[in-house]
């Protein structure tokens, strides 16, 4: 074959010459800058085995499962949440109707900061960027008419997973179902709110130690559930680069790995049911490369440093959802064509559970035809394109794999770089990952700003007039109703219960046991969150970040 650098030279050095290259940044998000092609020899001594293995084997990097979409297409699981439970109950059955297979909970700013929503600090907050949730009686109304051993659910609480969790699983108990058949999965990473999304209540130390009860109590208690979904979706909102967010994300599974093992916990008992979630962003082929390269380090260093011996442990399986970041409140409707792009990128990437945002989220939540339409775009891939024919169609391709194994080298880079530093907690206390991760979004700012970088409606092409779309609003009222069945919550529950419940969590906190037991005895008393939350902050004192120079 003639070497790359004679066609450069040749051929491609004479079309600039006539053309010259346009003046547009020809690198990817994460700033790798690909040459105009790649050949065989951008691959050259590539080893399939070591590097693909066929699906559902060793590293997994061609995806989990052995037979993929052609068996069971990945969930299509939309993020939706807002005002009271009924409101959201509503929501939930009508995308269930309109073809979506799992759920996805959103809750409010109060919920996701464990206070209660009659709360002074929830005033105007209540139900607006999700469902208000304050006791079980919420989640009552919220899963009304759902088969929770039938659809399985997502919760997007960090902070007080374990208390929503215990709700959840307090409501399955009361209803007859058995823990052993639920499935579904709760967000449960403190460790990224530290890094960029900052919902934290608690020092970094007690807040991980929660997290690492749930992986102790789970799965001997309900086997099939997700207890942690490790996330990179918030790192990469936050500026993060699609190499920072792989590495920072696996830099947490790893710690909470640590973390677990440290407590004594058999790696294979607990390592099956980590779950991921990563944004998926507008470089096409980054980000398929990105999800790839995320199952091969997984599983390798789940196998060769941390000794997991069951295939499961090894398995990346994960959760996406299309970049809110990418979309813009100018020309709305054109970010349909930027989540097409982006769902595409996931699936190509073997994604096996996806939200799309709707267009109109850069305005306010999606109503309920946006939210629909973002479904239906799902559908359209799913059915109509033809991709899931083949497993990792895109395998092969002498850019792929290479971009694969840049990703997967820079990431491996960070990742040392973090485990010379001691691991993420005191990445995080040395201000790390805010320096990195601010660096890489002045980069990309600079970039717009000065036109390398185009962005569709907003610094090329703009509209003199903008298109008017509808806007989801929120009910002012949400906030009474919420307060009046709180008092109800308190009047009618046997308050001698409430009080055994909670002081039993006191005494598991503050002895350093298990408190999982102890959240869902408080959340059948009907012990609020508010309630649950205030024993622990009590316990482990609340955080408060310190100021970085
Ligand atoms: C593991 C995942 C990623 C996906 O779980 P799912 O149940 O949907 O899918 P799954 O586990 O892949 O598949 C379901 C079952 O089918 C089986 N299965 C699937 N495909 C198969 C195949 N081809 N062959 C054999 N078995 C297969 C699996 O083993 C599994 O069985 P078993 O169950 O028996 O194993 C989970 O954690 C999840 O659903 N995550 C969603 C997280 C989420 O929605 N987050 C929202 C964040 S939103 C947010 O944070 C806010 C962002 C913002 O600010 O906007």
């Amino acid at each position: 074959m003639r070497p790359k650098h004679a066609w450069m030279r040749e051929t491609y050095q004479k079309s600039t010459e006539r053309v010259p290259e346009r003046p547009v940044a020809h690198r990817t998000l994460s700033n790798i800058a690909p040459d105009p092609i790649y050949t065989p020899e951008d691959v050259q001594g590539f080893d399939y085995d070591e590097k693909l293995g066929y699906p559902g084997e060793y590293p997994y990097t061609r995806g989990v499962y052995g037979s993929m979409y052609r068996s069971k297409l990945w969930t299509m699981r939309m993020f939706a949440g807002f005002g009271t439970a009924e409101q959201t109950n509503e929501r939930f059955k009508k995308l269930l109707a309109a073809g979506q297979m799992g759920l996805s909970t959103a809750f409010d700013l109060p919920t996701l900061m464990g206070y209660d929503s009659d709360h002074p600090l929830s005033a105007g907050e209540v139900g607006k960027c999700g469902v208000a949730v304050s006791s079980l009686a919420d989640m009552e109304i919220l899963f009304d008419g759902i088969n929770l051993e039938e659809v399985t659910t997502s919760m997007t609480i960090n902070s007080p997973a374990n208390a929503i969790w215990a709700m959840y699983l307090a409501l399955a108990k009361k209803k007859g179902y058995d823990w052993k058949k639920l499935g579904g999965t709760i967000q449960n990473d403190i460790l990224k709110e530290f890094i960029a999304q900052k919902e934290f209540i608690f020092p970094p130390e007690p807040s991980v130690k929660l997290v690492i009860d749930t992986f102790e109590w789970g799965p001997e208690n309900v086997p099939r559930w997700n207890f942690i979904s490790v996330s990179g979706y918030h790192i990469r909102e936050a500026g993060a680069t699609a190499v920072q967010e792989l590495a920072f994300t696996l830099a947490d599974g790893f710690e909470y790995v640590e973390k677990a093992l440290e407590r004594g916990l058999d790696v294979d008992a607990f390592a099956p049911r980590i779950s991921f979630f990563f944004d998926v962003h507008n470089d096409f082929f980054e980000e398929i490369a990105k999800f790839r390269a995320a199952r091969r380090i997984w599983a390798t260093q789940m196998r060769e440093r941390y000794g997991a011996k069951d295939p499961r442990s090894w398995m990346l399986r994960t959760h996406a959802q299309t970049a809110g970041v990418s979309l813009t409140a100018q020309q709305p409707l054109n970010n349909l064509t930027r989540v097409a792009i982006q769902a595409l990128a996931a699936v190509l990437g073997g994604t096996n559970s996806l939200h799309t945002d709707a267009y109109d989220e850069a305005l306010a939540l999606p109503t309920e035809e946006a939210a629909t339409l973002a479904l239906r775009q799902q559908q359209i891939i799913a059915y109509e394109s033809g991709v899931t024919h083949t497993i990792d169609p895109l395998a092969g391709s002498y850019y792929v794999e290479w971009l694969t194994d840049k990703i997967e080298a820079e990431a491996m880079r960070y990742i040392e770089e973090i485990r010379r530093l001691g691991g993420v907690v005191r990445g995080i206390e040395q201000g790390y990952f805010l320096r990195e991760i601010g660096d890489a979004s002045y980069r990309f700012q600079q970039e717009v700003e000065s036109g390398e970088r185009i962005i569709v409606g907003v610094n090329a092409f703009q509209d003199e007039k903008e298109i008017e779309v509808p806007i989801q609003e929120i009910d002012p009222e949400i906030e009474r109703i919420q307060a009046e069945r709180l008092a109800r919550v308190r009047r009618e529950r046997d308050p001698e219960r409430v009080e055994q419940a909670l002081e039993g969590l006191r005494q598991a906190a503050a002895g350093g046991r298990n408190t999982m037991p102890h959240f869902v005895e408080a959340a059948l008393a009907y012990a609020t969150l508010g309630e649950m939350m205030d024993v622990l902050r009590e316990v482990y004192g609340v955080y408060e970040e310190p100021v970085m120079v």
